[in-house]
């Protein structure tokens, strides 16, 4: 029985990387936010501006322990769920987890790009975007590496590059 969870900061390729992954090793694909959006009929966008970000971080991990009882997953958290309650000892304790490590640089230009739908970003300048990225990495980083395995996920900007990638990180899991 497998049970995967992919960890990493906005941008990082956890969605992207988890969807090819989980097809190339015949696991069921599970987004952690896309589940939420499908289980509360709302986008995150709208949840946060419901309910907050601690209404959104209590169902977060809510939905985190239901999908952690699935069997044959890969699951891709948000880049905020192992930084809240005891979400990272409890995705340790029930499976394996890996941290998509992503330089800041390379994270700003993706979620310059990709920024509306995520609502702690939708309104950041240039400067102001860059910036949250470096200080949020810096508190975030103690939960991130707390993860089982790092892997590095530069390289998805094409189908190619997502393919060596998934290559990649079955190698390392693998081990
Ligand atoms: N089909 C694609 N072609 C090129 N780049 C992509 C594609 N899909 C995703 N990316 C890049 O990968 C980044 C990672 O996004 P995503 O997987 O949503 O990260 P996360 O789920 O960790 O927030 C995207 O912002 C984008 O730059
Ligand atoms: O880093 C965060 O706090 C968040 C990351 C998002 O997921 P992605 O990392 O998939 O963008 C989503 O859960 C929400 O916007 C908050
Ligand atoms: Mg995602």
């Amino acid at each position: 029985m497998k049970r995967i969870f992919l960890i990493g900061y906005m941008g990082s390729g956890k969605t992207t990387l988890g969807k090819a992954f989980a097809r190339a090793m015949q696991l069921q694909f599970i987004d952690l936010d896309w589940y939420i959006e499908e289980r509360f009929h709302k986008t995150v966008q709208e949840l946060f501006a419901e309910r907050g970000e601690n209404g959104f971080r209590e169902i977060e991990r809510n939905m985190l322990h239901e999908v952690g009882d699935f069997e044959d997953v890969l699951i891709a958290a948000g880049g905020g769920t192992p930084c809240f309650f005891d979400n990272m000892d409890y995705m340790n304790s029930v499976g394996d987890t890996v941290f998509l490590d992503v330089n800041p640089e390379v994270l700003f230009r993706r979620l310059k790009i990709a920024k509306a739908k995520r609502p702690l970003l939708a309104d950041k300048t240039d400067d102001e975007l860059m910036n949250v990225i470096t200080s949020a990495l810096q508190k975030r980083m103690d939960f991130y590496r707390q993860a089982k395995y790092t892997f590095n996920a530069e390289r998805l900007e094409s189908y190619e590059q997502i393919g060596e990638s998934v290559k990649k990180l079955k190698l390392l899991l693998d081990k």
